[in-house]
């Protein structure tokens, strides 16, 4: 069976051009996923990565002191590379610049949600590592600058996520097809299990927060109560699924085929999730898979972001029950 590590390698050497920067950083990346795979899995017996930290991040919300290990993990395994100029990250306020004749030659930022889900952590559910990697904007030789990371998700070069479920699993994709590699922790190396993975076009199961319900658009209720009517050419009622971890709903959905919706609320009226570490790169994967991502009216990575820490409105996965769901949106647009 083949390696990440060989996967790698044998796809940098179908772009004879490429100098094996990317590979350098998802070599990184495989790293981060080892580090932080192994510390989730003594969280029961370790109290100082279980629990709250004592904190809130940059988004108002409790950090949980996973959250943070795993911040600071990534971002000393990314200025180590020659590769990274800078690093965008959900735990902290600014984006770091690798202020270092390295870093300023560097040509590739990264974005990263370190740990999704955390409030999973204490009660042992699946959590995840989400990541997005862009070519900077600003000319080589400076450091970088905001409008580096404020790129479109249709400019990411490569973006993916680690799942540390029942087992860990490292799905990416480059922009040519989607593959999951899972982690053997007797060999400590990731091989290549899911080979270019499609989403179902059609799933039977949907994903969001039902308790907040009342809180939703009207499309989105037009369309839960859609999900739950009887058809049976159309399988319907749909089977619900939420973990409350974008990283496990998502990978479920991928696989089996289905919809993940974050909604905007009288709650979050933006949304909830980040659209530079949560969404562009989703969004990328469900697209390479086949599947769709859209804000409700919009792909969402041709969204032009504005902030760091943006929120959007998220429906992502099967293509035909992300195109229903939308236009459900359009059809109550002003309700
Ligand atoms: O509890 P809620 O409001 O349904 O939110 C759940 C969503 O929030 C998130 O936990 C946000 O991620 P973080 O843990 O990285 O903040 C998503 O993973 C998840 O889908
Ligand atoms: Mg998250
Ligand atoms: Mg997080």
């Amino acid at each position: 069976m083949k390696t990440l590590g060989e996967f790698i390698v044998e796809k940098q050497a179908d772009y004879p051009s490429a100098k094996g920067e990317l590979s350098g950083i998802l070599s990184s990346i495989r790293l981060v996923a080892k580090v932080i795979h192994r510390d989730i899995n003594k969280a029961g017996l370790n109290n100082d990565i279980i629990g709250n930290s004592g904190i809130e991040n940059v988004q108002g919300e409790a950090q949980m002191k996973l959250d943070a290990f795993a911040h600071e993990k990534m971002k000393a395994a990314l200025i180590a590379r020659d590769e990274v100029a800078g690093f965008g990250s959900e735990e902290e306020e600014n984006f770091v610049a690798f202020d270092t004749e390295r870093g300023r030659n560097a040509k590739y930022i990264i974005l990263a949600d370190p740990l999704d889900g955390s409030s999973n952590i204490d009660v042992n559910v699946a959590v995840g590592t989400i990541f997005s990697i862009y070519r900077r904007i600003s000319p080589i030789g400076t450091a970088v600058t905001l409008a580096d990371f404020l790129q479109p998700g249709h400019k990411q070069v490569a973006a993916g996520y680690i799942v540390y479920g029942s087992s860990t699993m490292l799905v990416y994709t480059t922009g040519n097809g989607v593959n999951g590699f899972t982690y053997d922790t007797s060999l400590g190396v990731f091989l290549l299990s899911h080979e270019n993975i499609k989403i179902p076009q059609n799933g039977k199961c949907y994903s969001i927060n039902e308790g907040n319900y009342l809180k939703f658009p009207m499309g989105v209720k037009k369309y839960l109560k859609y999900c739950q009517e009887e058809d049976e050419s159309s399988h319907r009622p749909y089977t619900s699924r939420y973990i409350g971890s974008l990283v496990s709903d998502f990978h479920r959905n991928l696989l089996k085929g289905g919809i993940y919706i974050y909604p905007t609320s009288t709650h979050y009226p933006l949304g909830k999730l980040r659209l530079l570490y949560e969404g562009n790169p989703m969004a990328f994967l469900a697209e390479q898979a086949g599947g769709l991502a859209s804000d409700g009216y919009q792909r969402i990575l041709d969204i032009e972001p504005t902030e760091l820490h943006q929120r959007t409105p998220l429906f992502v996965g099967s293509k035909n029950m992300v195109e229903k769901a939308t236009s459900f949106m359009l059809e109550y647009q002003n309700q």
